[in-house]
């Protein structure tokens, strides 16, 4: 007996001998071939498994997405997942090239029990399992290597003898020496090898899959890669199997190690959508795949509508996926802080000179990805907290209400919302941003109140306008009249004389809001003060000449209202 007080409590795991690695230097140039297990590794991990009709809706999920590779059930384990099997073949629900997927142990009478669900099914996969490591070996089943190894050859018989006996069926076969990455490589070669004989029926166009996981993530993930490039350079018969990874997450870095594995030779990847599964979880099929997608890799997944599916999954797992998450996540589109938002902003404004000045579509700060490739809308990307910029807010307010705030009106407007976000110490919704800017520039509370503002042209000299108000003030109406070069100059000769401090407007910035019948204007129009400051006021209507107007009164009222 080793003394427990010297020996350490965790090791390094031993480096794999592999001087010569090519995978460092090697490039991803096309998809593998995906399989999901959701409905079997993902839900065999949920506090409540999918009854039969949520696995329906999840598996029909699963097809439209593209996947042919589905792990649909351990029909031997239960009589839901075995009924379940039944249903998609009885039923006729597998599409014509999707291959369904059921995992047993190397145990005769779940052999035959999976064959049995699989009565009638037209293509399809068995996967059969048992692990190899000492670990396991030792501690959990007390078999020896011979007799792994025997167990293991025994039940690649029974399952050829199985699918044989199902001539009209297109059967293949899936073995997973568990705890791969904790197993001596050695031995797993031999396992495999011997597996393969004893299958006897693998070729280059129907490969014997090989599927070599990651049960518990144990180590960092290049030595997943050096044991995946070690594992197909030294199996004998490379070209009739098809070299599968599973990557489990404890580590945090599954999808790194499945990506890692590609460059070292993996054909196909196992996983699921956002990661469900035991523990930590199966590597992330959603992030994996958009990895590559982002690099110009054809997956052949359909991800265009990603939070459909985040919802499906969400419904059906009864688990949230994660703010964070890539791709799908509630923020990951969202840029809060201000530099963030103002090079966003930018950069998606001038993607049309990217092909030429980085040799592709997209180059977009802080955004790897289209969004809405995704199916994510820009709408979401910029949302404003305390840490937002001018150019965020003016973002919100263009993309939510079509509303250009001028350059010169934006430090301000800034101010403006960030000391309501400090205030409320949150996010502030795109409305409430707009409910700012309105009862600041648009409708501030003061002493003025537009009655009415008639202009029409002079009588003597068309180039006038002559223009005649009503306006409260302090509630008291007044009239007035006066000329000028135009209705806007009139407004201002005709108000002067009842507002307590002098003014000019040399210039104003207007635009329409809306398309068509239905477009409103906006004015924006700074009143040049006597004492040399500038104020700005927003008016909106459907004549722009009375937004103009509008903004002048809201200007002045801001100059002397609360
Ligand atoms: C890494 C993975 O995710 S593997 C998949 C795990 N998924 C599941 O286990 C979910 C479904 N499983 C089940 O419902 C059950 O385990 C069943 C129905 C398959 C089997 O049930 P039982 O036979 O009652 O129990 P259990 O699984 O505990 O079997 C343990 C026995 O099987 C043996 N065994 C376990 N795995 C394997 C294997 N892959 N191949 C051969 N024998 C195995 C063990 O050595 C043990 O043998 P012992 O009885 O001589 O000690
Ligand atoms: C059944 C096997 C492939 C598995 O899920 C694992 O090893 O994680
Ligand atoms: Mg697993």
């Amino acid at each position: 007996m080793k003394d427990e007080r010297t020996t350490p409590k965790y090791g390094i795991p031993e480096a794999i001998d592999l001087p010569d690695r090519m995978w460092p230097s090697q490039t991803v140039t096309a998809s593998p071939v995906w399989c999901s297990v959701d409905l079997r590794d993902g839900n065999q991990a949920l506090p409540d498994p999918m009854d039969p009709d949520q696995k329906l809706e999840y598996f029909e999920l699963l097809c439209r997405i593209g996947f042919k590779h589905i792990e649909i059930a351990f029909p031997s384990a239960s009589e839901a997942d075995f009924r379940f099997t039944r249903r998609l073949v009885e039923e006729d629900r597998i599409p014509d090239d999707v291959y369904i997927m059921g995992l047993t142990q190397c145990r005769p009478h779940l052999i035959d029990r999976t064959f049995e669900a699989f009565r009638g099914l037209k293509r399809g996969i068995v996967h059969a399992y048992i692990a190899a490591s000492e670990l396991h070996r030792q501690h959990v089943f007390g078999m020896d290597r011979a007799k792994t190894l025997e167990k293991a050859v025994e039940a690649a018989r029974q399952i050829r003898a199985r699918a044989e006996a199902m001539p009209e069926a297109d059967i293949r076969f899936q073995f997973s020496p568990e705890e791969f990455t904790d197993t001596d490589l050695e031995f797993t070669l031999d396992l495999c090898t011997q597996v393969y004989e004893a299958w006897g029926k693998a070729t280059p166009e129907k490969p014997l899959i090989l599927n070599l996981p990651a049960t518990v993530e144990r180590r960092p993930p290049n030595h997943y890669a050096d044991m995946i490039e070690w594992f197909a350079k030294n199996f004998p018969h490379r070209e009739s199997v098809s070299i599968s990874v599973h990557s489990h997450n404890d580590q945090g870095m599954a999808v790194a190690a499945t990506e890692l594995t590609l460059l070292a030779g993996a054909d196909r990847v196992e996983g699921t959508l956002f990661g469900h599964g035991e523990r930590t979880g199966n590597v992330d099929l959603v992030t994996v795949a958009n990895n590559l997608y982002a690099r110009g890799i054809e997956t052949g997944l359909d991800f265009s509508d990603i939070r459909g599916v985040a919802d499906v999954v969400e419904r059906l797992t009864g688990m949230p996926v994660y703010y964070r998450q890539p791709y799908a996540g509630e923020y990951v589109f969202t840029a809060f802080s201000g530099s963030h938002q103002d090079a966003i902003n930018k950069g998606v404004h001038r993607l049309g000179e990217a092909p030429d000045k980085f040799g592709m579509r997209w180059k977009v700060p802080y955004l790897h990805i289209d969004p809405e490739d995704l199916g994510r809308k820009f709408e979401r990307l910029i949302r404003i907290n305390s840490q937002s910029g001018k150019g965020g807010i003016a973002w919100v307010l263009e993309q939510d209400y079509d509303i250009e705030v001028p350059q010169d009106l934006r430090s301000e407007l800034r101010e403006i919302v960030q000391a309501y976000s400090d205030r409320m110490g949150r996010e502030v919704a795109s409305s409430e941003v707009y409910d700012l800017f309105r009862s600041e520039f648009l409708e501030p509370e003061g002493p003025y109140e537009l009655v009415g503002y008639w202009p029409r042209p002079d009588r003597e000299d068309p180039g006038y306008i002559h223009g005649e108000v009503r306006i409260k003030v302090h509630g008291e109406e007044k009239a007035g009249e006066a000329d000028g070069n135009g209705p806007v100059s009139a407004f201002v000769n005709a108000v002067r004389p009842f507002c307590s401090i002098g003014f000019s407007v040399d210039d104003y910035h207007e635009q329409a809001v809306g398309k068509g019948a239905d477009a409103t204007a906006m004015a924006f129009v700074p009143l040049k003060l006597d004492d040399g400051r500038i104020v700005y006021g927003a008016g909106s209507d459907s004549n722009i000449d009375q937004a103009a107007v509008r903004a002048i009164v809201a200007g002045l009222n801001r100059l002397e209202g609360s």
